[in-house]
């Protein structure tokens, strides 16, 4: 980790800081978790973490979550769960849990992974769980969001900070934490997932996103990190309208959220859409479940009401317009 003539290698140097910066604004004694898979990036963050958190006062554990997906994955997360404890972390959970079928394989790890982490949060009364995402990460899902026609929260891509999650690296490159393993003696696993061309993202990863830099030069990374960013900020704008909006447009009973469509035909696109997309979700849709094709619908029933009176939405809920109202609820008849 330290270079022979004694100086802390720069990637070891960054991912620490990184590290420091984002758990600056803790209390001393909080509990923080590393989600670690024992990959290259989590690796480097559980290094950074066991480093830097007694230094604040912290105490630093570590999750690791086995899937189950593959024949060795309970070795795999005991091997990760190992190096942890190694590097000082403590307590050090394993969680195995089952992956169900819904939202696709992907989705469905995911979903898992985030409830094994809120869980290992809960056991050890843990304030913080960091996340290893990288700004390689971020890049790959403004690509592909803009490549699957998202909005603008969508290609804000992932948060900083998210509630109890925390993601010291989103500006961090993935060279880095791979240089910060390297100089630190860390054998990180390597998930055959990550080379797998089955996996759109393991393609954009490994051939759109070469070709750009080659275009484009070596920024482009940075850019889409900052396109992600900037977006951000326009979609947390358009969320605060949209709650005001919301507040003269939108009544909510026991079982059905009304809303008004005098005010709603009159407001921007952008803010009607968050308003409807919000009813939604208080009259009992899933958000995973709710799709931009859904509040489309719903929103024809405001702007362009011609005979059709009503739109079925995830979970049961059904969106009627009655009168110069848009009502959603469970069983809403028509
Ligand atoms: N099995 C797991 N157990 C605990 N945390 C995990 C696990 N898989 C992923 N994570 C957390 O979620 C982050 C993002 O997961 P993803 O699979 O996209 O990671 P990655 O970029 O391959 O990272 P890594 O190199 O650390 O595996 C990881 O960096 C890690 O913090």
């Amino acid at each position: 980790m330290e270079s022979r003539r004694g100086r802390l290698h720069p990637a070891v140097a960054r991912t620490r800081e990184a590290v420091r910066a984002m758990l600056a604004d803790l209390p001393r004694d909080t509990t923080v978790l590393v989600a670690c898979s024992g990959g290259t990036d989590s690796l480097a963050l559980a290094a950074a973490t066991a480093f830097e958190a007694p230094k604040l006062g912290l105490q630093a554990g570590a999750v690791i979550v086995d899937h189950g997906l593959q024949s060795d994955s309970a070795q795999i997360a005991e091997t990760a769960a190992e190096q942890c404890r190694t590097l000082g972390l403590d307590p050090v959970h394993v969680k195995a849990v089952e992956v169900g079928a819904e939202g696709g394989p992907e989705g469905a790890a995911r979903t898992a992974r985030y409830d094994a982490l809120r869980d290992a949060a809960d056991e050890s009364a843990a304030d913080v769980v960091l996340l290893a995402h990288t700004r390689d990460d971020q890049a790959e899902t403004v690509l592909l969001g803009l490549a699957r026609g998202s909005g603008a929260r969508s290609l804000a891509g992932m948060a900083a900070v998210a509630g109890l999650l925390r993601r010291p690296f989103l500006e961090l490159p993935r060279a880095t934490t791979a240089a910060a393993c390297v100089a630190s003696g860390l054998r990180p696993w390597h998930d055959p997932h990550n080379d797998d061309p089955q996996y759109t993202r393991v393609r954009v990863r490994h051939e759109v996103l070469p070709i750009l830099e080659e275009a484009l030069g070596p920024g482009v990374l940075e850019a889409l990190a900052r396109t992600a960013g900037l977006l951000r900020a326009d979609a947390d704008a358009l969320d605060m309208l949209a709650a005001e909006l919301a507040e003269s447009a939108v009544r909510r009973t026991d079982d059905e959220v009304h809303c008004d469509v005098g005010v709603l035909e009159t407001a921007p696109d952008a803010i009607r859409t968050r308003v409807l997309r919000q009813a939604a979700l208080e009259a009992g849709c899933r958000a995973t479940d709710l799709t931009a094709g859904h509040i489309a619908a719903v929103d024809a029933l405001v702007t362009g009401w011609r005979g059709q009176r009503w739109i079925d939405l995830p979970q049961g809920v059904r969106a009627v317009r009655r009168g110069g109202f848009i009502v959603l609820g469970i069983d809403v008849t028509g």
